[in-house]
């Protein structure tokens, strides 16, 4: 008798690593959230500050089905459930990989999901909130500027706000608008995001208050 073996693969991904913390940036800014980082990036921003998640091969792969229990074990232990808890979906480039199985497996664990990406690779998952952080090293796919949720561009230079511009003017109109200083340059480029933000108040400042309070 000949059957069909199922051979049906579980989808993984590489996870550098999982932390449940405070927003530091943007409209959830202040938040508790558990963050899952996956590996991989194919953008290479000279800047950036995890530049170890670029690699996707020197993290392990997990089951969604393994991301989601340690994530509510890690939320009960310290908070009791996870009913509209924050899940952040960032990297490395998440979208990079597909996060639909992921995102609704997130959900139905309770979680709403907001992701931090670049916007640079397919659009894929079911989210609450998206993120979008444009870069000129890899150009955000069309699709997503119209249900990105908030803008936020990382200001290295003087002309990073004309650039910035170029994208508020393709997101929707409800999308908030944050400008948030490259961390390294913050002495010289906070001082203009604060000019900027006073001549352009639709404009709002992202911090990275995670690394004012040290925490993940
Ligand atoms: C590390 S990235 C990962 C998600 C995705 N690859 C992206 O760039 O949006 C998370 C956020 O940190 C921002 N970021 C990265 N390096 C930064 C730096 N040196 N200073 C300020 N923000 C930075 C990114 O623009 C993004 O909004
Ligand atoms: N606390 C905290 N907030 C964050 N918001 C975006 C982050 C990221 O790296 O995607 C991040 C992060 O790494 N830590
Ligand atoms: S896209 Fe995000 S993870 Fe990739 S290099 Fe740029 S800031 Fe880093
Ligand atoms: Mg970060």
């Amino acid at each position: 008798m000949n059957e069909l073996v199922e051979t049906a693969t579980a989808v993984t991904l590489p996870v550098m690593e999982a932390f449940y913390t405070i927003q530091g940036e943007g409209f959830h800014q202040g938040k508790a959230a558990y963050f899952i980082r996956l590996g991989g990036c194919d953008v290479g921003c000279f800047w950036c500050d995890v530049k170890d998640s670029w690699d996707a091969s020197i993290h392990p792969p997990f089951s969604t089905q393994q991301i989601v229990a340690t994530a509510l074990q890690e939320v009960n232990r310290t908070h009791g459930q996870a009913n509209h808890l924050i899940a952040v979906v960032t990297g490395g480039e998440p979208l990079m990989h597909n996060l639909d199985e992921l995102t609704l497996a997130l959900q139905a664990a309770g979680f709403d999901t907001n992701i931090e990406t670049s916007g640079s690779s397919p659009l894929s998952g079911h989210w609450n909130w998206i993120c979008l952080s444009p870069k000129k090293f890899k150009a955000p796919v069309p699709e997503i500027l119209p249900v990105a949720n908030e803008l936020k561009v990382v200001i290295f230079n003087k002309h990073d706000f004309e650039w910035a511009e170029q994208y508020a003017a393709q997101v929707s109109s409800t999308c908030k608008l944050y400008l948030q200083p490259e961390w390294d340059k913050s002495a010289v480029v906070l001082p203009l995001i604060i000019d900027y933000i006073k001549a352009n108040p639709q404009w709002q400042l992202s911090a990275q208050v995670h690394k004012y309070i040290n925490v993940p």
